[in-house]
């Protein structure tokens, strides 16, 4: 298989402030990016929803999603990488080092008629994404010198 257009990406920077909607509103936290890292990319990738492996400073690595774009749902101005990373964690982790590696696209960027429903969504988008990484293609990237 042929990964899609200018990935795997793969990108480091500070998790910074957002408009703390992620867990607020969603119940789903997303550590977002400086515009620096959001420049970074190649300009190929499309906006919208991608999967791949993620780590925060010296930690495990962990399967993550990664929205890209403007949020239709909320008609941000900024662009914005956000990433939510499967696991449950006990504390923020704003000002800490984020690796990503971004492996595969799961959708584009929607807007929804209520927040429910972008909820559902992330949560079928996590749900894929889990299936996806444990393929060989992308779990061999687990390990990848990139993470070490
Ligand atoms: C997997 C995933 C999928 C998302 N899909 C959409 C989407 O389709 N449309 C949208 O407007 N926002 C989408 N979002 C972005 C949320 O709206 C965003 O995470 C939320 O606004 C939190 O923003 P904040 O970090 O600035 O607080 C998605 C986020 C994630 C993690
Ligand atoms: N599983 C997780 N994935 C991503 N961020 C998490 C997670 N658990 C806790 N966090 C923390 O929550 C913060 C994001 O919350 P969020 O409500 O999206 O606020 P913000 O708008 O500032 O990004 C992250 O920066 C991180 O410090
Ligand atoms: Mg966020």
């Amino acid at each position: 298989m042929t990964f899609p257009k200018g990935l795997p990406h793969f990108a480091k920077g500070e998790v910074i402030k957002g408009f703390g909607r992620g867990s607020k509103e969603l119940g789903i936290p997303t550590a977002n990016y400086d515009v620096d890292v959001v420049n970074n990319m190649p300009k190929e990738v499309e906006p919208g929803i991608y999967f791949g492996f993620a780590k925060v400073d010296q930690g495990p690595v962990y399967k993550m999603v990664m929205s890209v774009g403007w949020n239709p749902f909320y008609n941000n101005t900024q662009k914005s990488m956000e990433i939510y990373i499967i696991q449950k964690f006990d504390e923020d982790f704003y000002g800490k080092m984020l690796k990503v590696v971004m492996l595969g696209y799961l959708r584009p960027e929607k807007n929804f008629n209520s927040v429910d429903e972008l909820i559902k969504a992330i949560n079928n988008d996590v749900k894929e994404a889990e299936v996806k990484l444990d393929e060989e293609q992308f779990s061999k990237f687990k390990t990848h010198e990139f993470f070490s």
